[in-house]
C-alpha cells in the first residue's frame, strides 16, 4: 500500500509559486524585527513555505466557520464561536515548536485578526515524582507518560468553548511540570496543539486527541538528520541553558565535547528513536498535511490530503 496516495504531493519550487496568491505578504523589516517570531528560520523559508501554508490554513478555517454558521442556521441554533483546532506532531527535536511559534504569528497576522493560541501536550506529562513511581523515568514522552484523560478533557472544554480552561505547563529547565503555573486559554478563534502524541489512538480509549483537530500538520524528516538536530541542541545548551543551577542537566554543562556528544547520543536512542519508530512515526499518515525538511530544516516536500 503507498502511504502517499491519498495525497496530492508538491515540490518546494510548486509550493513556493503559491505565495503570489498569498498576501498578506511580510516585509524584510518587519521580519527582522520580529525577533522570537523565527528562531533560526530563514527569511526565504518564511516567504516560500510559511506565508503560503499560513493562507491555507487560514482557507481551512474560513471554510469551517461558513459551514459552521450554515449548519447552525439550518438547525436553527444560536451560532456559536468554535475554535478551529491545529495538531501539530512530530519526533522530538524536529521542530514542532517552532513551526508552531511561527504559525501562531502569521496566522494572527491573517486580515480577520483571529486570536490564536499555542499549547503543548508537554504540560500533561506526568510529573517526575509519578513517573519516578512507576519506573517511567526513561520513558518520557512515550503514551503512557503522559495523563491522556486530562489532555483529553481539556482540548474538548476549548473545543466546546468553554472560558478559562487551564493548561499545566512543563519546564524544559526544571524537567518536570512546574507545580501552580498554567496558561489560560480564552476561547480563541485558533488553537494549535503542538506535541509528540497529538496523533496517537490507543487500543483502550475512545476518543482521541485528533477528534477534535479541524486539522493536523505532521513535520517529518530523516532519522539520521533529526538525530543531528537533536545533539547539535544538546550542545548548545550545553554551553547555555544548563549551566543554569536550576537546570536538571546542569551536570552536563562541565562535559567535554565528545563526552556531550555521547551523552546525547545515548539519550537519543534510548529513549527518542524508540519512541519514533514505535509511537510517533505511525501516526504520520493520519494528518492532513506532512512537512518533509531536508537535512538543513528547510521543507523540501509537503504532501496534502486530497
Ligand atoms: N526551520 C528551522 N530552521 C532552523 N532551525 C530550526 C528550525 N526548526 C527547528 N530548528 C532547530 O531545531 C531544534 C529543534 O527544534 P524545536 O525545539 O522546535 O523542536 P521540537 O520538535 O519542538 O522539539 P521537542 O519535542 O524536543 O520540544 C532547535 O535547536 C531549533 O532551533
Ligand atoms: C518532553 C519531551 C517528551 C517532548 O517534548 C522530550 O523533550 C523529552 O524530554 N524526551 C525525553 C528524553 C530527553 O531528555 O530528550
Amino acid at each position: 500500500m503507498d502511504p502517499y496516495s491519498l495525497y496530492f504531493e508538491m515540490n518546494r519550487a510548486e509550493w513556493s509559486e503559491l505565495r503570489y496568491s498569498s498576501t498578506p505578504s511580510i516585509s524584510r523589516e518587519e521580519f527582522d524585527r520580529r525577533k522570537g517570531f523565527h528562531d533560526r528560520i530563514s527569511f526565504q523559508e518564511v516567504e516560500d513555505i510559511y506565508l503560503p501554508l499560513s493562507r491555507f490554513i487560514h482557507l481551512q478555517a474560513s471554510a469551517a466557520r461558513q459551514l459552521h454558521e450554515a449548519s447552525a442556521t439550518f438547525l436553527q441554533h444560536k451560532r456559536e464561536k468554535v475554535p478551529f483546532v491545529i495538531g501539530i506532531a512530530g519526533s522530538v527535536a524536529v521542530g514542532k515548536s517552532t513551526t508552531a511559534r511561527l504559525l501562531q504569528a502569521l496566522l494572527s497576522r491573517e486580515p480577520w485578526r483571529p486570536q490564536v493560541d499555542l499549547i503543548t501536550t508537554d504540560g500533561f506529562l506526568f510529573p517526575n515524582r509519578v513517573l519516578e513511581e512507576r519506573g517511567l523515568m526513561k520513558r518520557k514522552g512515550f503514551p503512557e507518560s503522559y495523563d491522556t484523560k486530562k489532555l483529553l478533557q481539556c482540548i474538548r472544554d476549548i473545543k466546546a468553548g468553554k472560558p478559562d480552561i487551564v493548561v499545566p505547563q512543563y519546564s524544559h529547565l526544571s524537567y518536570d511540570i512546574v507545580e501552580g503555573e498554567a496558561q489560560l486559554v480564552h476561547n480563541p478563534d485558533i488553537l494549535i496543539v503542538e506535541g509528540i502524541n497529538v496523533l496517537q489512538v490507543t487500543r483502550d480509549a475512545k476518543v482521541f486527541v485528533s477528534d477534535f483537530f479541524d486539522f493536523s500538520i505532521y513535520v517529518d524528516a530523516d532519522e539520521r538528520d533529526i538525530e543531528r538536530w537533536y545533539v547539535e541542541r544538546f550542545l548548545m545548551l550545553r554551553d547555555t541553558a544548563f549551566r543554569n543551577p536550576q537546570s536538571y542537566f546542569h551536570r552536563y554543562a562541565s562535559l567535554s565535547e565528545d563526552e556531550a556528544n555521547h551523552t546525547a547520543t545515548g539519550i537519543w536512542k534510548e529513549i527518542n528513536a524508540l519512541n519514533l519508530r514505535e509511537n510517533i512515526r505511525p501516526t504520520k499518515g493520519r494528518a492532513k498535511l506532512i512537512l518533509r525538511k531536508g537535512p538543513d530544516h528547510a521543507i523540501e516536500r509537503l504532501f496534502v490530503r486530497k
